[in-house]
């Protein structure tokens, strides 16, 4: 079967062809490929860098720092140039763009998530090419998603992508980074992400991209558990978008998992930051990762963090180990008191009850990959 939706996501490393401005010539083949997609059916959603190296461009500020200040200055600058020349280069095939700039905050509650995901559905609806950046010029650390690889991941999931294509500067992933490592081989196939392949990823050494191969396999493991593909590849390979959408190998290639999670619970994964940490007893780890169980109060050694009922935790073992997220059904305050305690002493405790479970199955994410634990993805 073809793909019906896809996420493109482009690197500043094939935007500017490792120079230090965007390569137009570039963009009207990576926008002619796109096109033709979107003729043959295939809905096509564009996260695109590049404003950071625009701005440098438009500014003709080479040696400008590297700080947070000026990043902002940069990709405000920046982001109306790279915006403008996807405009320009789509309407030489007849299609409009629609722009939605994000950053971690707007994916952080469930209404704002699924708001931004009816955004790309309209907008694809209407036969526009969504694109997206990360709103660069107001995000702070606090609120970045930090890459444009995990927010592209974040991308498929909140439009239900079928497939995520990472195109770079490299032909995919390799055994070793083939800038230092000529020698170093290309994996065409992974059908797990586990800590053997993340020490294989290194960061980026190109300059002007952010997080390397590193965030590219963050990107992908977040896809997968959503059932979403996923393909890293070549920018500057030969019709690289159309074989890909065909089924031909080219790059790496990520197998989605079977099962993926829901909706929510992808949302879970992704969309908030965490605002406590719950450390369980050896049982109540047990019954989480290997029975499948909600948490029970009686389970939990100690609580940390001030929250709301209905705020997103991290469950960790005695050793600290996270190992799974998910919504509290209790607010802080109450889980001093219950921690520790029977189930059926809730009411007595604290004055009501919503139930026995402080985190429901239902509302849990299992962190089964090393890759989130003590990430920022997961906090
Ligand atoms: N195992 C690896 N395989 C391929 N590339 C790697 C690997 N480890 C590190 N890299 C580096 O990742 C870089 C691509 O990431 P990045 O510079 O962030 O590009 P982009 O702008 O496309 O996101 C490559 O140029 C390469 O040097
Ligand atoms: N949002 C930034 C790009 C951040 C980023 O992840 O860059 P890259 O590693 O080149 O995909 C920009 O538009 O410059």
């Amino acid at each position: 079967m073809s793909y019906q939706r896809v996420v493109v996501k482009l690197g500043t490393s094939v935007l500017t062809s490792g120079s230090n401005k965007l390569d137009k010539a570039h963009m009207v083949e990576l926008a002619r490929q796109m096109s033709a997609l979107v003729r043959s059916g295939v809905e096509v959603v564009l996260c695109t860098s590049g404003a950071i190296a625009a701005g440098r461009e438009h500014l003709q500020y080479p040696e400008l720092p590297d700080d947070m200040p000026n990043k902002q200055l940069l990709a405000a600058v920046g982001q109306s140039q790279l915006i403008l020349a996807w405009s320009e280069v789509f309407s030489i095939y007849g299609l409009h763009v629609g722009q939605l700039l994000l950053t971690g905050a707007d994916l952080h509650d469930l209404e704002r998530y699924m708001n931004a995901g009816d955004t790309i559905n309209v907008l694809l609806e209407n036969n526009i090419i969504p694109i997206i950046n990360e709103n660069d010029a107001v995000a702070t650390s606090e609120i970045k998603v930090g890459d444009n690889d995990n927010l592209s991941a974040r991308a498929a999931l909140l439009c239900e992508a079928d497939l995520l294509v990472l195109l770079t500067d490299q032909k995919g992933l390799f055994d070793a980074d083939p800038r230092s490592n000529p020698n170093a081989k290309l994996i065409t196939t992974v059908a797990t992400i586990d800590d053997n392949l993340r020490q294989l990823a290194g960061g980026a050494v190109s300059g002007l991209g952010t997080g390397g191969m590193a965030t590219k396999l963050e990107a992908a493991d977040i896809a997968k558990r959503a059932g979403v593909e996923v393909v890293i590849a070549s920018g500057h390979h030969p019709e690289v978008l159309t074989k890909i959408a065909k089924k031909e190998a080219i790059g790496t290639h990520f197998s989605a998992i079977k099962n993926p999670l829901s909706y929510r619970k992808q949302w879970i994964l992704v969309g908030p930051a965490t605002e406590g940490r719950f450390k369980l007893d050896d049982g109540a780890c047990h019954a989480v990762v290997e029975t499948g169980s909600s948490l029970l109060p009686k389970g939990i050694v100690s609580v940390e963090g001030e929250f709301e009922r209905g705020a997103i935790v991290l469950l960790t073992d005695q050793s600290g180990n996270e190992i799974a997220k998910g919504l509290s059904r209790y607010c802080s305050r109450a889980l001093k008191l219950i921690a520790g305690k029977h189930s059926n002493q809730i009411e007595e405790l604290i004055g009501y009850d919503y139930g026995a479970s402080i985190v429901h199955r239902n509302d849990m994410v299992l962190l089964d990959c090393e890759q989130f634990k003590g990430s920022k993805h997961a906090s």
